[in-house]
Parts: C-alpha cells; sequence; structure tokens
C-alpha cells in the first residue's frame, strides 16, 4: 500500500492495521485506539501455519452467512497456461474468448484482441507491458501457424514476470506463495511441458529482449532465469483460480491463494469483471471464531475418488475432509455402486462402498455379501461409465437417449451416483419442456420426484450453496414449474387450491431467489434469476386473477 493518513490523527504515514492492512496508523497507540470502531470493517480471519497445510486462514471472529471474508483485486490476470492447440483463444486485453482468426489485432504487437478499445491493451499489468515485449519478434516467425506463433500460455508467466520491476511488495507477495517443487522435478511431464515454454519465451521474446536491453542501457525484466519460470508456472498452477465463462483466464489473488480447499467448503466466491476481477469471499455457512476458513480446488459435483486424484496431481495433497473421509459422502451416496459380484458370486443388490476413500488403493466391499474389489477396477469402471457419460452431456440429447443411458447406469451405480446426477439433471429441466410442452400427470410427478431426490443431494454435499448455488437455482426453478403445474390443473378441475402448495410454491420462489443472490454478476445466473422473477409474476397474477389472494 503507498502512504496514507492515520485514522486518528491524518499524519501521512506508512504504517497499516496489523490485522487487515487497509487502514493506516501511525502509531500502535492510534491503532489502539481506533480498534472498536475499526474491528466491524477489518478483516476477520488471521494467517496460520502447519506442517501439514503451509499457510491458511482461520476466523477471529464469529461469522454468519454472507458476511465479507475479504476481497481483493489480482495479482496477476492472464490467459491459461496450458497450450492452445487449435479452436477458440483468448483476447489479449479481456481473455474473452475468441474464434475468428481474422479478428482485430493489437495495433502494436499484432496479437488477437476482441476489439481495438479493448480497455486490457492499455493496462500495464495486463496487456500494456508485455506488448512492448511482444512487439520484438523474431524474423522468421511468419512461417508458423496460427497457434505456433500465438503460445498464448507463455503470456501469463510474461505478465508474473513483469511484477518484479512493476511492485516489489506485490511480487514478493506473489514468490511467496506455494509452488510445490518438489513435486515438480526434472523427471515430471509438467517440468518437461514448462521448459517447452521457457524455450518459446527465450526464442521469441527473451533473447530479442536482451538485445533490445543492451541498445536502450535499460533493464527492462531483472531475472528470466528458467529456475524463476519454473517457480512462476508453480505458483500459477497450484493458487490460481480458473475463469471459464466466456472468459476463460487464469487470475492470481494475493491472500486468497491462502485459503485452505476443502470438499464442504464454508465461504463462496464472486469474481467481478467490471471491477477489475474483484474476487470477494463470503461466509456460506456459520463459521465460529479460530474455526479454519475454506474454498474447494476441485469440482464438488465429482466423487471422492475422481476429487482426491485430480487434488492429488494438480495441488499435491491428499484431501481428509469429513466428506473425503466418509465412504457414504455425508449420507449421499455419491460415489456408491451396486454390488458387481466377483467371479464366484452374482451381484446381490447390495451397495459398494469404498473402506478407506482417502487413500489410493482402498478396497470397496459390498455392504450386504461383502465380497471385496480393489479401487483400481472399480476406478476403470467408473471411468467408462463416465466416458459414455460426457458422450451424451457434449451434445443436446434427447430424453429417450438420456433415459436409455441412466437405465444402463441404474444396474451398476446408486441411484445417487454422481454419474446419474449430472443425467437427472438435464431430464428434469428436458421433462415438460420436449415436443409440444404437454407433460403428462405421471411424468410431472416423476419429475418433482426427481428434483426433490436432487435437491436433497445438493444440500447435503454443498449445504452453504458454496460452490452449486447455479446447479440448485435450475432444481428449484424447476421444482417450481412442476408444482405450479400442479396446482393450476387441479384448479382447472377441480375448481378448488390446495393452499399449502400455494405457498410451498412461493416459498420455493423466494428460497430460489436467496440461493441466486449471488450469482446475478454471471450470464448464466443473471439469466435464470431474471426467470424466476418472471415465474414469480406469472404466480403472482394467476393468483390475482382467479382471485385466490384469501389462499396465501
Ligand atoms: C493454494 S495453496 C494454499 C496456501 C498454501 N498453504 C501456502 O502456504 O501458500 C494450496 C496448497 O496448500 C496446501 N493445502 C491446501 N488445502 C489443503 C488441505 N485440505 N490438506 C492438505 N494440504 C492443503 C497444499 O500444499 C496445496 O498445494
Amino acid at each position: 500500500m503507498a502512504d496514507g493518513p492515520c485514522e486518528i490523527c491524518q499524519q501521512v504515514t506508512q504504517g497499516t492495521c496489523s490485522t487487515c492492512r487497509q487502514v493506516y496508523y501511525c502509531s500502535k497507540e492510534h491503532e489502539h485506539e481506533h480498534k472498536e470502531i475499526h474491528q466491524v470493517s477489518c478483516n476477520p480471519f488471521e494467517i496460520g501455519t502447519s506442517k501439514e497445510l503451509g499457510r491458511y486462514l482461520l476466523a477471529t471472529r464469529n461469522l454468519k452467512p454472507s458476511d465479507v471474508i475479504l476481497s481483493e483485486t489480482p495479482l496477476v490476470f492472464g490467459p491459461k497456461p496450458q497450450q492452445i492447440k487449435e479452436g477458440p483463444f483468448p483476447c489479449v486485453g479481456c481473455c474473452r474468448i475468441l474464434t475468428d482468426q481474422t479478428c482485430e489485432r493489437c495495433p502494436l504487437c499484432l496479437w488477437p484482441v476482441c476489439k481495438l478499445d479493448c480497455p486490457g491493451l492499455k493496462q500495464p499489468n495486463i496487456h500494456g507491458f508485455e506488448c512492448t515485449i511482444l512487439r520484438l519478434k523474431p524474423a522468421n516467425t511468419e512461417s508458423k501457424s496460427f497457434y505456433e506463433y500465438f503460445r498464448f500460455d507463455v503470456l501469463i508467466a510474461l505478465r508474473a514476470l513483469a511484477l518484479q520491476n512493476s511492485s516489489l511488495k506485490r511480487w514478493e507477495t506473489m514468490l511467496a506463495l506455494e509452488a510445490h517443487p518438489e513435486h515438480r522435478g526434472p523427471d515430471t511431464d509438467v517440468y518437461k511441458a514448462i521448459e517447452e515454454k521457457i524455450k518459446i519465451m527465450e526464442d521469441n521474446y527473451l533473447k530479442p529482449l536482451r538485445e533490445s536491453e543492451k541498445q536502450c542501457g535499460e533493464s527492462i525484466l531483472k531475472d528470466t532465469s528458467p529456475h524463476l519460470i519454473h517457480k512462476v508456472y508453480g505458483i500459477l498452477d497450484v493458487n490460481a483460480t480458473e475463469l471459464t465463462e466466456e472468459i476463460e483466464a487464469m487470475v492470481l489473488y494475493p491472500t486468497a491463494s491462502l485459503l485452505e480447499h476443502n470438499c464442504v467448503p464454508n465461504t463462496m466466491q464472486t469474481i467481478d469483471e467490471k471491477e477489475n476481477f474483484r474476487i470477494t469471499f463470503r461466509a456460506a455457512l456459520p463459521i465460529k471464531k479460530g474455526e479454519h476458513i475454506t474454498s474447494t480446488y476441485t469440482n464438488i459435483l465429482w466423487g471422492t475418488s475422481a476429487r482426491r486424484d485430480h487434488l492429488k496431481q494438480t495441488k499435491y495433497f491428499t484431501c481428509k475432509c469429513r466428506r473425503c473421509q466418509d465412504p457414504t459422502e455425508l449420507g449421499t451416496y455419491f460415489s456408491a455402486l451396486r454390488c458387481l459380484g466377483d467371479e464366484e458370486n452374482c451381484p446381490c443388490g447390495g451397495t459398494q462402498l469404498p473402506v478407506n476413500p482417502t487413500e489410493e488403493d482402498c478396497v470397496w466391499v459390498c455392504e450386504r455379501c461383502k465380497i471385496q474389489l480393489p479401487d483400481k477396477e472399480m476406478m476403470n469402471f467408473v471411468n467408462h461409465l463416465n466416458t459414455e457419460v460426457d458422450r451424451v452431456m457434449s451434445r443436446r440429447s434427447k430424453i429417450a437417449e438420456l433415459e436409455g443411458v441412466l437405465s444402463k447406469l441404474l444396474n451398476f451405480l446408486h441411484e445417487n451416483h454422481y454419474l446419474n446426477y449430472i443425467i437427472k439433471h438435464s431430464l428434469v429441466q428436458l421433462y415438460g419442456n420436449e415436443g409440444n410442452g404437454e407433460i403428462s400427470a405421471s411424468l410431472l410427478t416423476m419429475k418433482l420426484k426427481m428434483c426433490q431426490d436432487l435437491i436433497e443431494i445438493t444440500r447435503k454435499i454443498d449445504p452453504g450453496n458454496a460452490r452449486l448455488s447455479l446447479y440448485m437455482g435450475v432444481l428449484l426453478n424447476e421444482q417450481f414449474i412442476g408444482k405450479f403445474k400442479m396446482i393450476t390443473r387441479m384448479h382447472e378441475k377441480e375448481k378448488k387450491v390446495d393452499a399449502g402448495k400455494l405457498q410451498e410454491a412461493l416459498n420455493i420462489l423466494e428460497e430460489n431467489k436467496r440461493v441466486l443472490k449471488y450469482e446475478i454478476n454471471t450470464t448464466s445466473g443473471a439469466r435464470l434469476f431474471n426467470v424466476v422473477c418472471k415465474n414469480e409474476d406469472q404466480l403472482k397474477s394467476w393468483i390475482e386473477s382467479n382471485d385466490l389472494k384469501a389462499y396465501v
């Protein structure tokens, strides 16, 4: 932080609040004097350290859902560090996804942009600085293909390296983040992939940069050693947050990077694109003073084995949270299989669960007949089914096709298995929307039962709507549509209304508005929120036009 006026005496000082570092105090005495007023807005966390976790955040006061925990702008923002070989590519100004290779170009370095006045082009921490380096392209590059020439995956490393010149404090903050070099040594694939990026950077940009530095006698980037570039990519891989909707980018935050992982996170995050990708973490669940504040680094709609492998491969640890340790995943049976039997025994109809799910080679035991199968065998089988699910989900499959896959999956997987969850989540949106939109009474009952089952699972794996608010929003919306349809049908047929059911429908709408409250800044969140509001208008005008106000 630059200098600022002390909250008590207004004397300009560099001293800041020892907890949040956001407010200025010229002395410990003045910090103490202001404590009672400032503690209301001061960061509600401190940084702890442990051998197992490294640094982590813990609450310094009790927090209730929606309380803001931290809000900050990025250290580094840029295209993802994975090489793009075909398909969509990012604008170098804002990382918005582009598909047309004949798009506009930055007038100075000629890299692809969404529009000539893209705001990121001039910002020094986005394209502004790197543009001076990209302009120094070597002569023979014209012969290369689009994706060979435009190596978007090296831009974020250049932007990170630029911090050493623009802000020493931010540079040091970044270098203090975990990079896990012990897991990224010369014999690993990730090391080899980064060596290739280093070669590209060296040949295309760093060599010409050093020539240019020699000519002008000015140092533009101080340290560009391969060792440092490996560390930068390690920091990005372990800590950065991925943006995926319309904008494909990686964003590295200074304090948010310290949040520890939990598969049942107690915080939710929002990222505000309009405010320089500011990230805000709020409590999703009540957090008691002294409790760890957690986020999630993986997809909580995956089963334990898939989450465990993903975390191990990308973040280099094994999660031991309560969901990971519980074979039933909080009573959801989200990874459970039906008994598969073995060479000697036929499937008995029981449920097969992992005994120690956090262990890589754990055994799976049938609760009923006790036959055991190794983890590897179970996972190969689930991966095989997963490929089939990915295939139907990647295209606009119709009800019949999804139901076909679901009925096959139900032979092998528990009805609540995460692959079944994905298929059912699509089905509930299609029931009543395919064909002429008229839904039979039996299908309507089935749709509502499926919605209720999925809502219950979602509440268990994400009790604070920390990550699944959009999934939950869709389910509540479909549940509302189904219930409203039942109410209107009953009214048309029997000229009567069940007041309890009417109130239930209104409650679902209210709950959905709460669930989607922090999603409205995203395109899909805003769209769904609008649908919920329109449904509410429709229900209210139906109540009014049928003179049913007395029922609610
Ligand atoms: C994004 S960083 C978090 C900050 C890091 N602890 C530090 O000191 O810089 C992610 C790393 O923290 C550690 N970590 C985070 N959550 C963990 C957990 N639940 N169990 C074990 N290690 C964890 C792992 O080393 C992981 O690679």
